[in-house]
């Protein structure tokens, strides 16, 4: 299953700085190893914002809120949610199914 995933961060200004170094690292490290495991195949940031546009593929909703929800980050996030399906004039569809 397919989704697309936008994720904005609101940090608080004043969060203390080791405590920042530390969640972006954390954060950093799990979502290079939910990538590496496939689930998470694109990450792009959002030009000018605090913000990615992904793409995760996984089996299930509840899989892909596992993943999201362990994000550190998460509590600092506001996170939107598209649900994918194939277009009907994507071409590479007709070059998988002539
Ligand atoms: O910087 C971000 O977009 C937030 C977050 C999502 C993955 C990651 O490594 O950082």
């Amino acid at each position: 299953m397919l989704f697309a995933v936008k994720m904005d961060v609101h940090l608080p200004p004043d969060m203390d700085s080791d405590v920042k170094a530390d969640i972006l690292a954390r954060e950093k490290a799990y979502s290079q190893e939910v990538q590496t495991s496939g689930e998470w195949p694109h990450i792009w940031r959002c030009v000018g914002q605090y913000s990615n546009l992904s793409i995760f593929d996984v089996d299930s909703n509840q899989r892909l809120h596992d993943i999201l929800s362990q994000l550190p980050l998460f509590p600092y996030m506001h996170i939107d949610v598209t649900p994918l399906a194939t277009h009907p004039s994507d071409i590479a569809l007709l070059e998988r199914n002539p």
